[in-house]
C-alpha cells in the first residue's frame, strides 16, 4: 500500500518535468519555515526564564525584550519562507497539472472515435480536469506542508527534551497516544474507506445524471423518486458507508482529540510534583514552555492526519487518470497508403466492444463495390451500426481487416480516411452555431454559394425560408429549433458538401414524418449519386433496390445477395420480408373502408 502511495506521488512528479526542482525547493523552504516556527517557543521560554530569574527586581527585562524581538523576527522569516515555498510549489503545481492535462488529452486524441460516443465526453472532461486539479492541490499546498510536517516532529521531539525531560516525556506520551488513536481510526477495516467513498460518490453522481435524464419518463408515468431504484440505492449506500465510517471512528476520534488537547491534564500535576521537590521558578518556566508547546505538537499531528488523506486523494486521482491512460490507443502503422478506389471490404473481421463479454461482429467478410448501393439489414443488435463504424475507425477490428480501395484503414492517414467517408448518423447532432457553420463543418473552406447549393440539393430550401436569418440563423438560440427530419436534412447537406466517395447512411429516415421522409429520400438521391454507399436500414422498403444486401444477425453474416435471390433462399431475409409485408397489409387493413382514409405510415 505504502509502495503504491509513493509511486502515485512519484508519477505525479514525473509530469513536473523541469519544475520538479522547483517543487523540491518549495518543500525545503517549507521545512525550514516549519523549523523556524518552533524558535519563538524557545524564545518565550528564555524570556520567561530571564524575567523569573531576576524576580522581583526584573533586571532581566532587557534580555527578555531581546528574546521577544528574536521571536518576532524568526516568526516573520518563517512566514516569508513559507510564502516563498508556496510560490515555488504553486508555479510547479500549475505547470504539472497542465502537463497532466496535456498528456491525458494527447492520449485521448489517439483513442478510437467510438470511445467518445454517448456520455463519455462529459465524463472524460470531468475525469481529466478534476483529477489534474486534485494533483494541483497536492503539489501546491499539501506537499510543502508534508515537508514541514515531517521535519517539525523530529525537531519538536528534540525540543521536548531540551528543558525538562520529564515534562517532555509526558508531552511525547500524549503525542504517541494521539498517533495511535489516529492509526486506530484509519487502519483495520477503515483502511480502504477513502477508495470506497470516492467510488460511492462517483456512482451517486452517475446515477443522478441518469435520473435527471429520465425525469420526462418519471413525470409522464407519475412515478416517484423511489422508482429510480438505482439512484435511490446509490444515495442509501453512500449514506450507509459515511455513517458506518463515522460510527467506527467515534472511539478513535474521541481518544485522538482527548490526547492532542489533554497534555495539560498531565502537565499540571507533573509540574506540581516537580515544584514540590525542586526549584519552583525553573519548574514554572518549563511549565510555561510545555504548556505552550504541547498544543502546537497537537496541531502537527492534526496535519499528519490531513496529510495521509491528501496522499490517499492523490492516489485516487492517479488511479482515475490511469483509467484513461490505460485505454488502448488506435494503432498507427506509420505507413500511409492511398486507396486505389472507393471499394470497401471486410475480411474476416471480428470485433468486441471494450468491456463486453461477447463479440459484436464475428468473422464478418463482405465487399461493397465502388459506385454501388449495399444495404445492411438484420434484427436489432445484429451488428449493423458496429460494422459501419469500423470503416472510419470509430473502433479498430480485433482481428481481420477493413479496407478501402485495397488499403487497410489502419494504414491510411487519418485525414485521408476522413476525406474518403461521409457519415449520416441516426441521431444527428447540430452544433450551437449558424446553419452555415453547421453545414460547413464538413468542409471549412467551402464558399457560401457551395453551402447554399448543398442545402438546396438536400431539400433544405423550405427550412432556410422559414427561419428569420436564413442560412445565418443560430441553431438552438432564441427558440430556433429544428424537427428531427429537418435536422437530418441539414446533416445530409453537410454530407453532400463533403462530397466524399464513400457514404455511410445509418437509418436516416427512422424518425421522419411522411412529408420529411419524402424530402429526405430526395436528399438521399442527391447524396448517393455516383457514390459507394453502405446503407443501414431497418425498413425493407428502402433496400429493395439496393445492388447488394447483407443480412447481419447475432454479429454474423446470415446471408447476402440481391433482393430476389435472398427471397429465393427462404432464410432470414425472406422471413423479415414476410413480416414486413404482413405489417404493411395490417396497416392498410386499418384504413377506414367508408372514407378510404387511413394511416399513411407504411
Ligand atoms: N458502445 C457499445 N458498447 C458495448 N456494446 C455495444 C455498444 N454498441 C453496441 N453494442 C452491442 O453490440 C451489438 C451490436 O450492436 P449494433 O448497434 O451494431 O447493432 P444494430 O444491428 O445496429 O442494432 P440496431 O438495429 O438496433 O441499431 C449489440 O449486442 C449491442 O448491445
Amino acid at each position: 500500500m505504502k509502495q503504491k502511495k509513493q509511486s502515485s506521488l512519484a508519477r505525479i512528479l514525473g509530469y513536473a518535468g523541469g519544475h520538479r526542482n522547483l517543487t523540491l525547493l518549495g518543500c525545503i523552504l517549507s521545512a525550514l519555515s516549519a523549523v523556524l516556527g518552533l524558535i519563538p517557543y524557545v524564545c518565550v521560554w528564555l524570556a520567561a526564564r530571564d524575567v523569573l530569574e531576576t524576580w522581583p527586581a526584573l533586571t532581566g527585562v532587557s534580555g527578555s525584550a531581546r528574546w521577544g524581538w528574536t521571536a518576532v523576527w524568526t516568526a516573520v522569516i518563517s512566514i516569508v519562507l513559507y510564502f516563498a515555498a508556496l510560490m515555488s510549489t504553486h508555479i510547479a503545481a500549475f505547470r504539472t497539472a497542465r502537463n497532466i492535462r496535456r498528456s491525458a488529452m494527447a492520449h485521448v486524441l489517439k483513442l478510437p472515435l467510438g470511445f467518445f460516443t454517448g456520455s463519455q465526453s462529459g465524463r472524460l472532461r470531468k475525469l481529466i480536469d478534476d483529477n489534474a486539479g486534485l494533483t494541483e492541490d497536492l503539489l501546491a499546498h499539501k506537499l510543502p506542508d508534508l515537508a514541514g510536517t515531517i521535519v517539525t516532529p523530529i525537531a519538536a521531539v528534540l525540543m521536548l527534551f531540551l528543558f525538562d525531560w520529564k515534562m517532555g516525556l509526558l508531552c511525547l506520551l500524549t503525542m504517541v497516544l494521539a498517533l495511535l488513536s489516529m492509526c486506530l481510526m484509519m487502519g483495520g477495516k477503515n483502511a480502504g474507506f477513502f477508495h470506497r467513498y470516492q467510488k460511492e460518490i462517483e456512482r451517486m453522481s452517475g446515477e443522478a445524471v441518469e435520473y435527471v435524464r429520465g425525469i420526462p419518463v418519471v413525470k409522464m408515468f407519475q412515478q416517484t423518486v423511489y422508482s429510480f431504484k438505482a439512484f435511490y440505492a446509490a444515495i442509501r449506500d453512500y449514506s450507509d458507508l459515511a455513517s458506518q465510517y463515522a460510527m467506527s471512528c467515534r472511539v478513535g476520534q474521541t481518544c485522538f482529540l482527548t490526547f492532542i488537547n489533554g497534555a495539560f491534564a498531565l502537565l499540571i500535576p507533573a509540574a506540581l510534583l516537580l515544584a514540590s521537590g525542586g526549584d519552583v521558578r525553573t519548574v514554572l518556566v518549563n511549565f510555561i514552555f510545555y504548556a505552550l508547546f504541547a498544543p502546537a505538537c497537537g496541531q502537527m499531528i492534526n496535519r499528519i492526519m490531513y496529510m495521509s488523506e491528501a496522499v490517499m486523494e492523490a492516489d485516487e486521482a492517479v488511479g482515475r487518470l490511469d483509467e484513461i491512460l490505460s485505454q488502448k490507443p488506435m494503432e498507427n502503422t506509420g505507413v500511409q497508403k492511398q486507396p486505389a478506389d472507393a471499394a470497401v471490404s471486410f475480411d474476416h473481421v471480428t470485433f468486441t466492444y471494450p468491456g463486453a463479454d461477447r463479440p459484436a461482429l464475428s468473422d464478418v467478410s463482405f465487399a461493397v463495390r465502388p459506385g454501388q448501393v449495399t444495404a445492411l439489414v438484420g434484427p436489432s443488435g445484429g451488428g449493423k451500426t458496429t460494422a459501419a463504424s469500423l470503416i472510419p475507425r470509430f473502433w479498430d477490428a480485433d482481428s481481420g481487416a477493413v479496407s478501402i480501395g485495397g488499403v487497410n484503414v489502419k494504414e491510411m492517414d487519418t485525414e485521408d480516411l476522413m476525406k474518403q467517408t461521409a457519415f449520416v448518423f441516426q441521431d444527428t447532432r447540430l452544433f450551437k452555431e449558424s446553419l452555415l457553420e453547421n453545414i460547413r463543418a464538413a468542409r471549412p473552406d467551402a464558399s457560401r454559394e457551395e453551402v447554399l447549393s448543398a442545402a438546396h440539393a438536400a431539400q433544405c430550401d423550405d427550412i432556410l425560408e422559414k427561419l428569420p436569418q436564413g442560412l445565418d440563423t443560430m441553431v438552438g438560440a432564441r427558440g430556433v429549433y429544428l424537427s428531427g427530419g429537418e435536422q437530418q436534412r441539414i446533416a445530409l447537406a453537410r454530407a453532400i458538401l463533403k462530397d466524399a466517395p464513400i457514404v455511410v447512411l445509418d437509418e436516416a429516415t427512422a424518425f421522419a414524418d411522411p412529408e420529411n421522409e419524402h424530402q429526405i429520400q430526395k436528399a438521399f438521391e442527391a447524396l448517393i449519386r455516383n457514390k459507394t454507399v453502405l446503407m443501414i436500414a431497418h425498413r425493407l422498403s428502402t433496400v429493395q433496390d439496393a445492388d447488394h444486401i447483407i443480412v447481419l444477425s447475432g454479429g454474423k453474416i446470415a446471408e447476402q445477395g440481391c433482393h430476389e435471390s435472398l427471397l429465393a433462399q427462404h432464410g432470414v431475409y425472406a422471413a423479415m420480408w414476410e413480416d414486413y409485408q404482413r405489417s404493411a397489409r395490417w396497416k392498410v387493413g386499418r384504413t377506414d373502408p367508408k372514407s378510404g382514409k387511413g394511416e399513411k405510415t407504411v
